[in-house]
């Protein structure tokens, strides 16, 4: 796996001309230093070098280091770069599973808690001229029982913010089913209540006290930033529903100065798969929270409100704000899942009358309060498990079908609590959260019976809400097990993206340093093109280059054409042993007529020759060392004056001249032995 995908990303960066390379090739020898990074890493003093400045002075320098790339080191480098490409796929294989492992360990937190999740939030009393006598309602943490004229009821929640929580206690609370938008899901968060008790509040918040919409902005990015195995791309669409139409928020003016709100009314589309889709609606790709949080300031800018008894900016319409996820998995073959993340501020409920509400104001009253109960009909619808829903007697719940009702209607399909605690995916989809908000006055304490009483609807839509004490202690005690599970999970994971970064650094100067030594090995075959004002060295690279290593390392420098190679090497041993055994015929047959054939010229004069000569037995001393002298006397003979015969040639006694030689050499060996 690795030489295939492992080659392509190696020469990648040569193709592109690499401006490391181009300057000038570099040295595969240098110094190697152990990188301060660890084992795996060696710098390279000219690749330092080369890398400050292409046009810094240090090149030259460098670049004469470029003749001498060892062939072992080559295939180390190649190994390296193998194994750490190895160790990162398999550590993002690691992330992968691991990522898996947490997403499976929400995914049944949030299906156990409920998909519908149902949050009151009790305003704070303000400066107002209602009474304050009497305190109606009474929080507990998850109850909240309201009194009035002698009667006393009690409403179940799933989390009671009282009257002093502060908006981050309530966005802790809301993160969860933000992650789970990150997984892939479709979320869906409405604030609802009467008019006045803090929806706007609640979602938007102020400059000091952002609400949950700015938060889950900042907090999408930064979780995106974390889950480096995925890449992650956001949009942000925001529209309104005003006196039943909808209305693009981030549309466009005509003229394209400004953007300010297109009159339109938009058509909503439903597929087959019942995924709804906005016909027209702005789509304006954000990519980080600064620019989401603009987008998203322009748009609630725009949205109609009014001022009333109740509220001196009292929202006339239904505020939706859509995040559109954009999620692809590193995973080979992945595809991109899109996931919807809906934050709505529903206009408040209100009594017309209380209001005092006229004219324009009091059409936006009623189309709220009607918008409002076709939605209570579809959660009713829902409860009921009737065969019909519906969704289309109001724009609101027809945009909200595939995320809120598509929460409600997984939960109809057959999840038991049992199955809920047990199964894997008991709710794989949609994840509703309804915030209901209500005022602590004792004269409002008849529209917060109504919140109170839409809000048991929704929450009833789950079964067997009302646990037995058994049940809800498996149920918490199956929670806190999941949540260590993920904890854990979660914690892995950044063991593994530290780990991955260092592989990542450490494969990166490996792979520099194999790009540049396989340029060096380039450049022995051809001149590599260079730019401007390297040119001219490049042409005389080989001259230029030898000639500066002599200069530099003085004798021991040995040019890579004048080291032996195996084949020099095999010729040599040849020879020698064929010396060995002529030595040996001439002091047997000692004035016979001889034959020499081989590489080598022989004459009485080479030491090497003498020294076969007295011990024929005894090769040793001149073992290694002399076979490079035979090779470099070889080279500068051919360097300084041509051969007279070719190598390979038979040296016979019929020559003339050789004859005379030998002749020569036989008598004062004669007189040797
Ligand atoms: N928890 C809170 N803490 C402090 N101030 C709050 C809180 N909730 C609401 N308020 C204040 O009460 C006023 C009314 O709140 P807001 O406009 O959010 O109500 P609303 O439910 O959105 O009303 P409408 O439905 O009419 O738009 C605002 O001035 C807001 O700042």
């Amino acid at each position: 796996m690795f030489t295939s995908t492992g080659q392509e990303e190696i020469f990648l960066p040569l193709e592109k001309g690499g401006e490391s390379t181009k300057s000038c090739p570099l040295d595969g020898v240098g110094s190697m230093k152990s990188s301060p990074l660890g084992s795996h890493s060696n710098f390279i003093d000219g690749e330092l070098l080369a890398f400050e400045s292409p046009e810094s002075p240090s090149i030259q320098a460098s670049f004469t280091d470029v003749s001498v790339v060892p062939e072992h080191e080559k295939e180390q480098l190649e190994q390296t770069v193998s194994n750490l490409e190895g160790e990162i796929l398999s550590l993002k294989q690691k992330l992968r599973s691991l990522d898996e492992k947490r997403r499976q360990a929400l995914n049944k937190i949030l299906d156990i808690k409920g998909c519908i999740r149902v949050f009151c939030r009790v305003r704070p009393f303000v400066l107002t001229n209602k009474r304050r006598i009497h305190e109606p309602i009474s929080v507990e943490s998850e109850k909240i029982v309201v009194k009035s004229g002698g009667s006393r009821k009690e409403f179940g929640f799933d989390k009671v913010f009282p009257q002093e929580a502060s908006q981050e206690e309530v966005f802790v609370e809301v993160e969860p089913i933000l992650r789970s938008a990150l997984d892939g899901h479709n979320v869906c968060i409405v604030a609802y209540g009467q008019t006045g008790t803090g929806k706007t509040f609640t979602m938007d918040g102020t400059g000091n006290l952002p609400g949950v919409v700015p938060r889950a902005l900042k907090e999408l990015f930064h979780q995106a930033s974390l889950m480096s195995a995925t890449s992650f791309t956001f949009s942000i669409s925001m529209l309104e529903v005003y006196l039943g139409n909808l209305r693009d928020l981030l549309a466009p003016k005509p003229s394209g100065r400004s953007y300010t709100v297109s009159r339109c009314n938009l058509n909503i589309q439903t597929d087959s798969k019942g995924s709804v889709e906005i016909e027209g609606l702005t789509e304006v790709q954000i990519s980080n929270f600064t620019k989401a949080s603009w987008w998203y300031t322009k748009g609630t800018r725009v949205r109609s409100t009014s001022w009333t008894n109740v509220n001196e900016a009292s929202s006339r319409s239904h505020c939706l704000t859509r995040i559109t996820i954009y999620r692809l998995g590193d995973a080979p073959g992945a595809k991109t899942e899109v996931s919807k993340f809906w934050m709505v501020d529903l206009g408040g409920s209100e009594r017309l009358l209380k209001t005092g509400a006229t004219g324009q104001t009091l059409d936006e009253g009623r189309a709220i309060n009607l918008s409002l109960s076709a939605l209570g009909d579809v959660i009713a619808a829902l409860r009921r498990k009737r065969g019909h829903v519906p969704y289309r007697n109001s724009k609101l719940t027809q945009i909200l079908r595939d995320s809120l009702g598509m929460a409600f209607l997984l939960l109809l399909l057959g999840n038991s609590n049992e199955s809920l605690l047990n199964s894997e995916n008991a709710c794989d989809g949609s994840k509703a959260l309804m915030l209901v908000h209500v005022s602590p006055y004792e004269e409002d304490v008849g529209e917060t019976t109504c919140s109170f009483t839409f809000a048991k609807r929704a929450r009833a839509v789950e079964f067997n809400r009302e646990l037995q004490e058994d049940s809800k202690k498996l149920k918490e005690r199956r929670i806190s097990e999941l949540e260590e599970e993920m904890r854990e999970a979660e914690e892995e994971c950044q063991k593994v993206r530290n780990q991955m970064q260092k592989v990542e650094f450490l494969l990166s100067e490996n792979k520099r340093r194999f790009i540049t030594n396989h340029q060096l090995l380039e450049d022995e075959g051809r001149t590599p093109a260079s730019p401007k004002g390297c040119q001219k060295e490049d042409s005389r690279m080989p001259q230029t280059s030898e000639k500066a290593i002599k200069r530099r390392n003085g004798t021991n420098f040995m040019p890579r054409f004048m080291v032996s190679t195996v084949a020099s090497r095999q010729r040599k041993d040849a020879a020698e042993k064929q010396i060995d055994d002529r030595a040996r015929s001439l002091r047997s047959v000692s004035r016979s007529s001889m034959q020499i054939s081989g590489s080598q010229s022989l004459s009485y004069s080479d030491p090497h020759f003498k020294a076969i000569v007295r011990n024929p037995n005894k090769k040793s001393r001149y073992g290694e060392a002399n076979s490079s002298t035979t090779e470099n006397a070889k080279c500068n003979d051919s360097d300084s004056k041509p051969s007279a015969m070719p190598r390979a040639k038979a040296v016979t006694s019929s020559d003339p001249n050789l004859r005379a030689t030998l002749g020569r050499h036989r008598r004062r060996m004669s007189n040797l032995i």
